[in-house]
């Protein structure tokens, strides 16, 4: 029986390897974690994320060939494939700070690979990690002095969140990159079968290491930059008088474009597009392209225009103020159908309501009061590293409160902003 291990029980780990063990009856996969709450809740009833359909998987397979635990080396050992799934934040500090990633997680992950194994392994890059990467993984591998072998393969993931499990059953395609050797080889074939017990074979792509590590970042790169261009057209929209979704829906019309992602928004956010896209812009830059690293920067400014030009629209259209204003916040969460709300465009606009003295009451179907105080008490790319590392936060906002529906949230309110599109707000009176 092959033995899949995945470190980092997160958004990714998680629901990837519970499809793979509802797919692949004949693998055992364990999801291992150093964050304890975590693995206890994946082991619950009440799983660590929100996520449609979840539940229903780890259900059937659970207990059975797939578990959750903490013994993160036993695991390893045992494992002939280890996806690596850890953060890879946002450096804040030192040589690359605010752009570069953070690869301290996994660099920590690959030594523990290396301390604890006894026997060959495949290593999967499963975070999103810069381009070349798995070179320096590979060095910390191989440098074990125990005559062990191990094979890198880059193995990026494209779910979205809120349509992981639908994503993970019906890949566009799935990636899977490695050294071009007789072992490189066969390591692509190991893992490509393990893909192919459910996704066609024409959409798994393999390719050479470099490739797949580059193709991640620049497929958010290109998501994001769509999303940018439709909210800069929609600044000139609303200075005309055309109609942004009639503008939009036009433009996705032709097939060269297509109607996805043109959808106009208060900005982009989650914990990939703006990490994954200053990682590109870095990238760059250290390999010497300035007007390449400088075009991809301006995806971001627009993302940062937009969410300043919502609040300023919001001020300026209620007497220039909204001191003391009662300012109802529908949705927190960064997109529908997920709890998450790591670089929500909602903090910023919550923090530029507040730095003009709103009150801000908020209702988000799946966010609870503690992690909305959290999030608008937290320093900039804090969010992203393992929950028991994250500072806690020692006050709470006093103009915040949190309410149980959107019909308290907005009762007595001055204005309402609409910042997630739940579905549950198309149908409110
Ligand atoms: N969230 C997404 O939709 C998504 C999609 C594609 C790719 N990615 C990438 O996947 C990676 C993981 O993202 P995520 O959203 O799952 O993050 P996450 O924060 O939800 O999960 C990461 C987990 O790794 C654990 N961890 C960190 N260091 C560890 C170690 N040394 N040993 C064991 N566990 C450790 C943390 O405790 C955490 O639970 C990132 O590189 C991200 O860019 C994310
Ligand atoms: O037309 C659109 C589409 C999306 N968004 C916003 O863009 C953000 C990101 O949405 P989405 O891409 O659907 O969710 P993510 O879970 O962040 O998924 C992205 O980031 C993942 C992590 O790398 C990748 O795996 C996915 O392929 C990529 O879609 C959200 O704030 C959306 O509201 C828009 O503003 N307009």
């Amino acid at each position: 029986m092959v033995k899949i291990c995945c470190i980092g029980a997160g958004y990714v780990g998680g629901p990837t390897m519970a499809v793979i063990a509802l797919k692949c009856p004949s693998v055992e996969v364990a999801v291992v974690d150093i964050s304890v709450p975590r693995i206890t809740a994946w082991n619950s009833d009440q799983l660590p994320i929100y996520e449609p359909g979840l539940d229903d998987v780890v259900k059937q397979c659970r207990g059975k060939n797939l578990f959750f635990s903490t013994d993160v080396e036993k695991h390893v050992r045992e494992a002939d494939i280890v996806f690596v799934s850890v953060n890879t934040p946002t450096k804040t500090r030192g040589l690359g700070a605010g752009k570069a990633a953070d690869l301290t997680y996994w660099e920590s992950a690959a030594r523990m690979i290396a301390d604890v194994s006894v026997s060959d392994k495949i290593v999967v890059e499963k975070s999103t990690v810069p381009v070349k990467t798995a070179e320096a993984i590979e060095k910390i591998l191989m440098h074990n002095s125990k005559g062990i072998k191990f094979q890198i393969l880059s193995n990026p993931e494209f779910l979205a969140e809120g349509t992981a499990i639908e994503d993970l059953f019906y890949p566009d395609r799935v990636l899977i990159g490695g050294r071009e050797t007789p072992e490189g080889f066969k390591a692509v074939k190991a893992l490509k079968d393990v893909y192919a017990q459910w996704v066609p074979e024409d959409r798994i792509l393999t390719t050479n290491l470099w490739s797949a590590e580059l193709t991640k970042l620049a497929a958010n790169a290109f998501l994001a930059q769509r999303i940018s261009s439709v909210n800069a057209m929609s600044a000139l929209c609303e200075a005309t008088g055309a109609n942004v979704s009639e503008v939009s829906y036009a433009v996705g019309k032709d097939s060269r474009i297509g109607p996805k992602f043109l959808n106009s928004s208060v900005g982009f956010g989650g914990s990939c597009f703006q990490k994954d896209i200053l990682n590109l812009v870095y990238i760059c830059e250290c390999n010497g392209l300035p007007e390449v690293a400088e075009y991809w920067k301006q995806v971001i400014k627009i993302n940062d225009y937009q969410k300043t030009r919502f609040v300023n629209r919001i001020v300026s259209s209620m007497f220039n103020t909204v001191s003391n204003k009662k300012i109802a916040v529908l949705g927190f969460a960064f997109k529908k159908d997920t709890g998450d709300t790591r670089e929500t465009p909602a903090i910023d606009v919550c923090k530029g309501l507040l730095g003009d003295k709103a009150r801000i009451s908020i209702y988000d179907p799946q966010v609870t009061e503690e992690q909305i105080q959290r999030d608008l008490t937290m320093n900039k790319f804090d969010w992203d590293h393992p929950i028991h590392l994250q500072p806690m936060s020692p006050t709470t906002v006093k103009q915040v409160s949190v309410a149980w529906d959107a019909y308290a949230a907005t009762k007595d309110a001055h204005g309402i902003c609409l910042l997630t599109e739940w579905d549950e707000f198309k149908t409110l009176d």
